[in-house]
């Protein structure tokens, strides 16, 4: 459904893309993953054709992103990083100035996903939070019902409890058969969401997995809090991966073999145990260390 080819911009600052190649089948939840400045919106904008490539190219449902662009917006729901409003309207001038520009006869699907993200409307858009802002944009991208979502850090800016219901609102989706990009910095959210993820580092892309597999090779740090400073240094001698020792606290990567750890651990009078998450940053770095480029 979304093909980039060979697609390269570079900057004069040296910055850009350089030599994508990926593919979103249909009906997939794709994470674009990668540290800030990895050109992350540089790609998302090229498919959207605000961007010309230096070379290569990128296809939506068939039609060139820079040349057939107005075809692919008509299919597109838009999240951009950033949203650009107009001075002196409110959400719901907003709103309707989208519709308009759609040409949308029916906005109950507007008003129900307006109810869901709890927002009033009526505000003006300058005296908006940054939340309130990206879900105006989140109802903008997502009321016209498109085929395909591409979205830039679309949970930026929202507390848990609406980060929560924007993952329902994808895996709503997803149900549905829509296509979904986008990029991402929440383990949590492309961990439930997400069938496939591609990581981007420098403007070249490091890695495509299922997220099942990169579950799979994540490393995990566990504190461990032990009885006595001797048992600590112990267990930090037992060859297990210490990645510090202080007092009676010993925290310990595992990977994979979690039956090793939890033999060694249970020779331990052992009074806490809690697992340090690493967020998807994290997972990468380590994943970085171990794997060449593709
Ligand atoms: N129009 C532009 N002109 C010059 N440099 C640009 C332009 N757009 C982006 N860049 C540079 O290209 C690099 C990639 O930027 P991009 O915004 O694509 O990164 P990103 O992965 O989306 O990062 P973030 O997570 O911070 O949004 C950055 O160093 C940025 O400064």
């Amino acid at each position: 459904m979304i093909e980039i080819s060979g697609l390269t911009k570079a900057f004069a600052s040296g910055k850009g893309i350089f030599d994508l190649n990926l593919t979103v089948r249909e009906g997939e939840v794709f994470g674009y993953l990668g540290p800030n400045g990895a050109g992350k919106s540089t790609t998302i904008r090229h498919l959207m054709g605000y961007m010309k490539p230096d070379r290569g190219s990128s296809r939506i449902a068939g039609k060139d992103c820079w040349n057939q662009a107005p075809a692919i917006h008509s299919r597109v729901g838009y999240l951009p990083g950033e949203i650009a409003f107009m001075e002196g309207i409110d959400g719901l001038e907003f709103l309707n100035l989208m519709s308009g520009m759609r040409g949308m006869k029916d906005n109950k699907r507007r008003d129900d996903l307006i109810e869901r993200f709890q927002f009033d409307i009526k505000t003006p858009i300058r005296k908006m939070s940054k939340g309130m802002k990206q879900k105006v944009g989140i109802v903008a991208a997502f009321m016209h019902d498109p085929d395909i979502l591409i979205l830039d850090e679309p949970t930026s800016g929202l507390d848990p409890l609406m980060q929560r219901l924007f993952i329902d609102l994808i895996l709503e989706e997803k149900a549905r058969g829509k296509t979904v990009l986008m990029s991402s910095h929440i383990f949590q959210e492309v961990d439930r969401t997400c069938d496939r993820v591609a990581i981007l580092k420098e403007g070249r892309l490091m890695a495509e997995k299922n997220v099942a597999d990169l579950v799979l090779v994540q490393r995990r740090l566990f504190d461990v809090v032990l009885a006595s400073e001797e048992a600590a240094a112990a267990l930090s001698r037992s060859g297990l991966e210490v990645s510090k020792c202080e007092g009676v606290r010993v925290r310990i990567a595992v990977q994979g073999d979690y039956n090793l750890f939890l033999r060694e651990l249970s020779q331990y009078d052992v009074l806490s145990l809690d697992v340090h998450e690493l967020d998807l940053e994290e997972i990468f770095m380590h994943y970085y260390d171990r794997e060449e480029t593709l």
